[in-house]
C-alpha cells in the first residue's frame, strides 16, 4: 500500500502521517501550506505542495507515486470562519473532495479515509452520541463535513471503492511538542493563551443543565486520534470488500469546562480562578461520543487521558509560544 494523506503537515495530518510511518506503512503527503509545517512531517515523507481542488496535480501525484490508499484531512476548519464566508467552505471542503474523489476513481484506488466530524450531529440532546444518532449541522462547516460522508459514501459505491468516515469530537494534546497545535481556536490553547498574557481563563456560560453548569465535551488526545486513521487503513488494507464505515471517535467519557480549566491549573501551576461570562452562541450544552462502534469495527479505543492532553498542549505551548 501508498496512502497518500492530504493535509497531511497540519496538526492532525503530522499526527497521522507519523503513527501510519512509524507503523511501517509507505505515505507521501500533499499540502497546500495554508496551515500546513513541512517540519512537522517524518523525516523520508515526500511533501507535494499543492492542493486538492487541483485535479491536474492529484492525476499526476496518483500515477507517479502509484497511490493505493487516500486518508482525506484537507480542510477548512473554523466553524465561526465557515458561518462568515459559507462558499469559501463549500469550494474548498465540498469542491476539494469532489475532485480528490474523481481522482480516486480515475486512477482505480480503492481505499479511502474520510476525517469528518462531531459537527456533523449540530447539538442532539441525548448522553451519548451514537452513529445512528441524528445528524442535524448547525454551521456550514459541519454542512459541509456531513456533504462529503454523503459524497464519499455515493462515490465509494459507485466505484467500488471501500471508505470509512471518522467523526472527530474534541481533539487535543500532541505527539511531541514540535507537533502541536499552533492555532488559537479552541479551549485549550485559548486558555493557555490567556494564562500567557496574564488573564484569567474565561468560561463561557455556567447555567447549562449539566453537573456544573459548563459546557461538557469529549475531549480525544491527537495521538490516539491518528491511531484510530492507521487503525482504519489497515482495516481497509485487510478487508477488500467495499463497503462503507462511518465511526464516532471520542473517549466516550465527557469533561466540563470548568473540570478542564482545573487540568490546565495544575499543569501549568497556574490556579487562577476562571471569569465567567455570557454563554457563546450555537454552543451546545453536551457532546460525548458512543465509543461503542469504534471498538468492535476498528479494534481501536483511546488510551490517553486528559492530564496527558494537557500536559502535551502545554510542552508544545511552551515551545511555540515561550513561557
Ligand atoms: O476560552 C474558552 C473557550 C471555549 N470555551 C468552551 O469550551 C467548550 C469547547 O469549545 P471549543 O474548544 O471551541 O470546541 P467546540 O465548540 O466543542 O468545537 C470543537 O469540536 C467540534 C467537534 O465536537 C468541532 O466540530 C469544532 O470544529 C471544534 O472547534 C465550549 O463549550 C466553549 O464554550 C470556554 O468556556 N472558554
Amino acid at each position: 500500500m501508498t496512502w497518500l494523506i492530504t493535509g497531511g503537515a497540519g496538526y492532525i495530518g503530522a499526527h497521522v502521517a507519523r503513527a501510519m510511518t512509524d507503523a511501517g506503512e509507505r505515505v507521501l503527503v500533499l499540502d497546500d501550506l495554508s496551515a500546513g509545517v513541512p517540519a512537522r512531517l517524518p523525516a523520508g515523507v515526500p511533501l507535494v505542495h499543492g492542493s486538492s481542488l487541483d485535479a491536474g496535480l492529484l492525476k499526476r501525484v496518483c500515477a507517479e507515486h502509484g497511490v493505493t490508499g487516500v486518508v482525506h484531512l484537507a480542510a477548512r476548519k473554523q466553524v465561526a470562519e465557515s458561518v462568515a464566508q459559507p462558499t469559501r467552505y463549500y469550494r474548498e471542503n465540498v469542491g476539494g473532495l469532489t475532485t480528490l474523489l474523481e481522482a480516486v476513481a480515475e486512477a482505480g484506488i480503492k481505499r479511502f479515509v474520510f476525517s469528518s466530524s462531531a459537527a456533523v450531529y449540530g447539538n442532539p440532546d441525548v448522553d451519548l452520541i451514537t452513529e445512528d444518532t441524528p445528524c442535524v449541522p448547525v454551521n456550514p462547516y459541519g454542512e459541509t463535513k456531513l456533504a462529503g460522508e454523503w459524497l464519499v459514501r455515493a462515490a465509494g459505491r459507485a466505484h467500488g471503492i471501500s471508505t470509512v468516515c471518522l467523526r472527530y469530537f474534541n481533539v487535543a494534546g500532541a505527539a511531541a511538542p514540535e507537533l502541536a497545535d499552533t492555532g488559537v481556536f479552541n479551549i485549550v490553547p485559548m486558555v493557555f493563551d490567556r494564562l500567557t498574557r496574564d488573564e484569567a481563563p474565561r468560561i463561557f456560560g455556567d447555567d447549562y443543565p449539566t453537573p456544573d453548569g459548563t459546557c461538557v465535551r469529549d475531549y480525544i488526545h491527537v495521538a490516539d486520534l491518528a491511531e484510530a486513521h492507521l487503525a482504519a487503513a489497515r482495516r481497509l488494507t485487510e478487508d477488500i470488500t467495499p463497503g462503507d464505515l462511518t465511526v464516532n471517535i471520542g473517549r466516550g467519557e465527557g469533561v466540563s469546562v470548568r473540570e478542564l480549566i482545573t487540568v490546565i491549573g495544575e499543569v501549568s501551576g497556574d490556579r487562577r480562578p476562571a471569569l465567567v461570562e455570557a454563554r457563546r452562541p450555537g454552543d451546545a450544552p453536551r457532546a460525548v461520543a458512543s465509543a461503542a462502534r469504534a471498538a468492535e469495527q476498528l479494534g481501536w479505543t483511546a488510551r490517553r487521558g486528559v492530564r496527558e492532553m494537557i500536559g502535551s498542549a502545554w510542552q508544545g505551548w511552551l515551545r511555540h509560544h515561550g513561557g
